[in-house]
């Protein structure tokens, strides 16, 4: 089965442009997200064509509120026909377990973001979570993996210590992917591809470096070939 391990962040403003960066892209090679940005903007018809075209969706909507509120909205959000959507960890065990519930029995996956890869060590102190990244993740993860969801969005920096807490299966999902030589925006805990899938992880979220590429599917083929060697070596 193709299984492509990179996910397009299609962070876009509007579906013209959204329809326009995924028609120079190859499905075969990609799967995409949508985001907060361009759900709020062009809705579930995007998603329906970005489905029609072929590709996967992550509907990346990153749900955290009451568990009624958020089980009611995984519920809708996997009634899409999606290929993945997500919660917050920090919403807790209570809304894990009704999130998970609320798809179960769906194709839908269901996977949770650990801490932000904005996020610093300085960035907790200021709202006064003590720990380490690692250390907070680490929980986040395996609170997940205890309420049955199907993995977790973390730092590529982690995902060797959660393989190794959360065991095989536990699908992790990993932004903040930068090239050796790239740009790093407003990114703070990255990796390469090669780094990211040597450590353990099941897929990459890219953005920018593809999207914003004067030549999108020639940026693609290349970190799907560096993905590709990795998963080899
Ligand atoms: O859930 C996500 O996809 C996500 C979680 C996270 O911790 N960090 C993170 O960057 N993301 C998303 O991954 C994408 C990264 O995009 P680039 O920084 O442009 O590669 C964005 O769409 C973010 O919303």
């Amino acid at each position: 089965m193709n299984d492509p391990r990179i996910i397009i962040a299609l962070d876009f403003p509007d579906q013209t442009t959204a329809l326009n960066l995924a028609a120079r892209l190859d499905h075969k090679l990609c799967r995409v997200k949508v985001g907060k940005e361009l759900f709020t903007a062009a809705g579930p018809q995007l998603v329906e064509k970005l489905m029609q075209l072929g590709f996967d969706v992550f509907l990346d909507l990153k749900f955290h509120d009451i568990p009624n509120t958020t089980a009611a909205a995984c519920r809708a959000a996997a009634s899409l026909g999606v290929w993945m959507i997500n919660v917050h960890a920090l919403g807790g065990e209570k809304m894990l377990r009704a999130a998970q519930q609320a798809v179960e029995g769906r194709k839908t996956k269901l996977i949770a973001v650990t801490l932000l890869t904005s996020m610093s060590r300085d960035d907790l102190r200021e709202i006064n979570i003590a720990g380490t990244p690692e250390i907070i993740v680490q929980q986040l993860a395996l609170l997940t993996q205890r309420c049955g969801l199907h993995g977790v969005v973390c730092s590529a920096l982690e995902a060797a210590n959660l393989r190794a807490v959360t065991g095989k299966g536990f699908w992790l999902v990993t932004p903040g992917i930068r090239a050796s030589d790239g740009n790093q925006d407003d990114q703070v805990r990255i990796a390469t591809p090669t780094s990211a899938i040597h450590d353990g992880a099941d897929y990459l979220v890219i953005g920018r470096p593809i999207t914003r590429s004067l030549d999108p599917l020639t940026a693609l083929q290349r970190f799907n070939d560096e993905v590709t060697v990795a998963l080899n070596n």
